[in-house]
């Protein structure tokens, strides 16, 4: 139990949840138990743990102590009985999924995806029998005329990268559930800071901890959360056998280091993106402007109720395209083009041709991405900075 209790504080539980330091010589963190293999005191005890017929840990690829506080304490923040640490966002997507589909089975997807997402499910379930549907599930309605006895399992991103879209948790929930379909949300963008999908009827959550749960743009990472006996079937199948797409120690430590200030740092993410959102938002240069924050937002009603903060990601559009975009970014100094997000570090990059580069153009404007758009993740400098790197960016004419 150690020394938080569930019905304490996000931040305190982000600290603390799953870890007692009496546990570890005093150690005030979680050690970080660099080692491939355990040893058995017996043929007989090592049986015994192969068998899972005894508690204890046999081999890193299946399960390690400091990832297992990691997974522990994020099965926690995110309101669910059981976690899993993955090498990378892709890997808890691809390890989940290639347990839970089978030839034949139907998945229904959003429309806007990230774009390995979006590939994984075309080049990889596609190409073994399982079948891919797109449906905008923005519009809940719409999966109740899309979804049959098939359908295994609905999967979103909410808010999507790289459009902003919201989808309603509650509603696809429901309608799944009542069709025996599960549901998965990828909570990226948003993390528990902000969306719980568990608390909301979802069965699975998934994330790139790469984001705004290592938060420091300094390891790759992926998480995964569900009911204790789905991760426990997804660690000895997708992740033991057919990825092996598992978290090193040190990394599970990094993002533990980094857990401890998600709640702050999400709340001082957001507040200084919905400041650059309304400023940009007023600029001549710009055309469009999606975040979740602007009461010009579509879905601005929909985000209050299921978010509440909005994050620290914008997504928007300059008047004169592709080329203004680019000549826009070429310019910026502060602001770092890179893809990723969700780091201590401002990055600005352009999904058409980076991190969505993978859709065909018309499997983007599909997705809602134009050309011209610009995804902007705002960090945590010093905001009139941030301001004014896009300031001068925005105003020069060269
Ligand atoms: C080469 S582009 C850089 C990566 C970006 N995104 C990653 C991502 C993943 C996959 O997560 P990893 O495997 O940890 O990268 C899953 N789900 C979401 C919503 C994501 O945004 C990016 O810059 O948009």
């Amino acid at each position: 139990q150690g020394y938080y209790h569930q019905e304490q504080g996000f931040a305190t539980r982000a600290i603390h949840a799953a870890y007692d330091s009496r546990d570890e010589q005093g150690a005030l963190t979680p050690p970080m138990h660099l080692t491939s293999t355990f040893t058995f005191e017996s043929v007989e005890q090592g049986v015994e743990r192969f068998a899972g017929e005894a508690p204890g840990h046999f081999y890193s690829r299946i399960s390690n102590p400091t990832v297992a506080t990691l997974e522990q304490r994020m099965a926690n923040l995110e309101g669910a009985e059981a976690g899993l640490a993955t090498a990378s966002g892709m890997g808890a997507i691809t390890a989940l999924m290639w347990s839970l589909l089978r030839p034949g089975d139907e998945l229904i997807t959003d429309s806007h995806l990230y774009g390995c997402t979006h590939a994984f499910f075309h080049h990889g379930l596609t190409e073994f029998g399982i079948r891919v549907k797109h449906v905008d599930l923005s519009r809940p309605e719409a999966l109740e005329a899309a979804i049959g006895e098939r359908t295994k399992l609905v999967y979103f991103e909410t808010p999507a990268n790289p459009t902003m879209r919201l989808v309603d948790i509650e509603a696809v929930s429901r309608i799944a559930q009542r069709h025996g379909a599960r549901v998965v949300v990828d909570n990226t963008y948003a993390t528990p800071v902000i969306t719980r999908p568990i608390e909301r009827g979802a069965d699975f959550v998934v994330h790139s901890a790469t984001k705004y749960l290592g938060g420091h743009g300094d390891l790759i990472a992926g998480m995964l959360v569900g009911s204790e006996e789905d991760m426990h079937r997804v660690r000895l199948t997708g992740l033991k056998d057919f990825t092996g797409a598992v978290m090193s120690p040190f990394t599970a430590f990094l993002i533990m280091r980094g857990l401890k200030t998600l709640e702050i740092r999400m709340q001082r993410q957001s507040v200084s993106a919905l400041e650059v959102a309304s400023w940009l938002e007023r600029h001549p240069a710009v055309e469009r402007v999606h975040y979740p924050g602007l009461t010009s937002f579509p879905q601005h009603e929909l985000a209050r109720r299921q978010m509440g903060d909005y994050g620290g990601i914008i997504a928007f559009e300059l008047a004169g395209g592709l080329e203004a975009g680019r000549r826009f970014m070429n310019r910026l100094e502060l602001i770092q083009r890179a893809v990723s997000l969700g780091d201590a570090e401002s990055l600005i990059q352009h999904p058409a041709s980076m991190t969505h580069s993978v859709l065909s153009p018309e499997e983007r404007a599909e997705h809602g991405i134009s050309d011209s758009l610009i995804r902007l993740s705002v960090g945590l400098e010093t905001p009139s900075d941030i301001q004014a790197d896009l300031a001068q960016a925005l105003e020069a004419r060269t």
